[in-house]
C-alpha cells in the first residue's frame, strides 16, 4: 500500500534540521588564499591603525605654533631642516620655524603637530638652503593622520562568520595574518540517482536526459561555501544505490542525493532510509516546488534527498541545506536574506502551499521589484539561469497581483537572515 506523507509547515521542516547544532570547525589558511571563506574567529585590532602619527599629504611637517601670524600680508618663512618619504623616519626634532619636507604616509618628526600642503607652500633657496613660507596659520593637527584614526587596538572589527571580501582581506593583511582562522568547509557529499541519466558530454538517446542537477548543486554546494565530494551517478536499482549510500555517507559531512524520493516504483531513497535505519525527519513539506523534499538523520550525519525534478532541487537546497553549511561556517545568518519586493506580474491562481517562485529581483527608484525568470514548473531547468532570488507565495486561496508586496529570498546576498520564516 502506499504510503501517507503528511506535509509539515516549511518553519518546522527547516527547524528540525537546524536542531541538529552541526559544529563548524577551525582551520589556518594562507591569506592569499582566504578570499571567498567565512571568518572562524571574531577579529579585534591587535595594533592602532596607523600605529604612528603621520603625514595624508606631500608638503611640510611644522609646529602649528609658527604658523599663528601667517597671512596673505604677512608670509612666514620656514627653514627645510630634513626631506623624508614614506617608510623614512626623521632624526630631526623640529625647533622654532622649522619645517621638514614630507611626503604622504611618512611618519610625523619629532615636535610637529601640522602638515602644509606642497600647493600651499613657496619654496626657494637661500645660499644652497631650502626654505618656504606660507600665507595662511595651520591649526593643531591640521592635515595629520592620527595614530588610531582608523583602528584602535583592542577594538571589535568583524564577527567570526563573515564572507571575506577584499576589504577584510586588506583588514587581515593590516594586523598580520600570513595565516587566517578560517571555517573549514563542510564536505558535502552528491549523488544524483536515475537510470535516465547521462553524462554530460553523452550524445542524447531517446528516453534519456543529461543529468544536470549534479552540477547545478555542486555550484550551489559552492556557493553556500561547501566542497563538493561528488560521487558520481546512480541507477535506480535498490542494492546498488543503497549499497554506493552506506558507503559514501561515512565519508562526509552533510550528504545530498537528487532524485528517487516521491511515490514512483523506482524512487528507493524512502527504502533506502529505512534499511540503513536512518531517522525520517519529514518526507513531505508544504511548499512548490520541493514539496517531496526528504531528510534524514543517519548516525548524527543529515541525508538530504533532495527532489529530481530540476527546480525543486534547486529550492530544496538553498532552503534546507544553505543553512545548515552556514551555520558550519559559524553564520549567524544562516538562512537566505529576506527583503520585500513589489510583484511585476499577476499570480491569479491560488496555491495550498507556500510557493517559491524563481525570480529576477531588480531595483528601480530605490524599490526591489521581482518577476519570475521563467516558467514556473518544478521540471523546468531554464528559469534557473536568471534567477537571484526566490518570490515567497503564501498558500492561501487567493492568488496575488501585480503591485502586491510581497517577501524575496535573496540567493547572492552575502548577510543572510537570522530566521525567515
Ligand atoms: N504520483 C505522484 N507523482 C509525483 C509526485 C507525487 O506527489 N505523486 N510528486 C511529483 C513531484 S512534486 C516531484 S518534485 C517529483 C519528484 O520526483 P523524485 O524526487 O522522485 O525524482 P525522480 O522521479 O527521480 O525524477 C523526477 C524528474 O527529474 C528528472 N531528473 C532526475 N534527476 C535529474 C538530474 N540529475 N538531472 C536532470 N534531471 C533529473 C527526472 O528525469 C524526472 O523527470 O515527483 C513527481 N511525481
Ligand atoms: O516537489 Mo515537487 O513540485 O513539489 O517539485
Ligand atoms: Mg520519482
Amino acid at each position: 500500500m502506499l504510503e501517507r506523507r503528511t506535509p509539515i509547515p516549511i518553519a518546522e521542516a527547516v527547524k528540525k534540521i537546524m536542531d541538529y547544532q552541526l559544529n563548524g570547525s577551525t582551520e589556518h589558511i594562507p591569506i592569499e588564499e582566504s578570499y571567498g571563506r567565512y571568518l572562524s574567529e571574531d577579529l579585534a585590532a591587535t595594533s592602532d591603525v596607523p600605529h604612528f602619527d603621520r603625514a595624508p599629504y606631500d608638503g611640510f611637517a611644522v609646529r602649528s605654533e609658527d604658523t599663528l601670524d601667517a597671512s596673505l600680508t604677512n608670509p612666514v618663512e620656514f627653514k627645510v631642516i630634513d626631506h623624508i618619504g614614506a617608510g623614512m623616519v626623521s632624526t630631526k626634532v623640529l625647533d622654532k620655524n622649522q619645517a621638514v619636507r614630507i611626503m604622504t604616509g611618512a611618519m610625523m618628526p619629532e615636535g610637529s603637530d601640522a602638515v602644509v600642503m606642497l600647493e600651499v607652500a613657496t619654496t626657494y633657496e637661500k645660499d644652497g638652503t631650502s626654505f618656504m613660507s606660507i600665507k595662511r596659520k595651520h591649526k593643531q593637527g591640521e592635515n595629520v593622520s592620527f595614530r588610531g584614526e582608523d583602528a584602535k587596538k583592542g577594538e571589535a572589527l568583524v564577527k567570526k562568520g563573515t564572507f571575506i571580501n577584499p576589504g577584510i582581506q586588506a583588514m587581515l593583511a593590516t594586523f598580520g595574518y600570513k595565516k587566517v582562522p578560517v571555517a573549514k568547509k563542510p564536505i558535502v557529499g552528491l549523488f544524483a540517482t536515475g537510470t535516465e541519466l547521462l553524462e554530460v558530454d553523452e550524445e542524447l538517446v531517446p528516453g534519456k536526459i543529461r543529468n544536470s542537477n549534479s552540477y547545478m548543486i555542486a555550484a550551489q554546494i559552492e556557493r553556500a561555501g561547501g566542497e563538493v565530494h561528488y560521487f558520481g551517478k546512480l541507477p535506480d536499482e535498490f542494492d546498488t544505490c543503497f549499497e554506493a549510500v552506506k558507503n559514501a555517507v561515512n565519508e562526509v559531512d552533510l550528504f545530498i542525493t537528487t532524485g528517487g524520493v516521491s511515490v514512483g516504483d523506482f524512487d528507493y531513497l524512502p527504502a533506502i532510509y529505512k534499511k540503513l535505519g536512518a531517522e525520517v525527519l519529514f518526507n513531505k513539506v508544504a511548499m512548490r516546488p520541493g514539496s517531496v523534499t526528504t531528510v534524514a538523520q543517519y548516525n548524527g550525519k543529515l541525508l538530504f534527498g533532495l527532489s529530481g525534478n530540476p527546480s525543486a532541487c534547486y529550492v530544496g537546497f538553498e532552503l534546507f541545506t544553505r543553512p545548515i553549511i552556514r551555520r558550519m561556517l559559524f553564520s549567524e545568518k544562516p538562512h537566505l536574506r529576506k527583503e520585500r519586493a513589489l510583484l511585476e506580474v499577476d499570480f491569479p491562481k491560488a496555491n495550498p502551499f507556500m510557493r517559491f517562485v524563481r525570480s529576477t529581483v531588480s531595483f528601480e527608484n530605490g524599490r526591489l521589484k521581482t518577476a519570475p525568470s521563467g516558467l514556473d514548473k518544478s521540471n523546468i531547468i531554464m528559469s534557473l539561469a536568471g534567477a537571484n532570488s526566490l518570490t515567497i507565495l503564501p498558500g492561501g486561496t487567493r492568488g496575488f497581483q501585480a503591485g502586491d508586496e510581497v517577501d524575496v529570498l535573496l540567493l547572492e546576498d552575502q548577510q543572510g537572515s537570522e530566521w525567515p520564516w
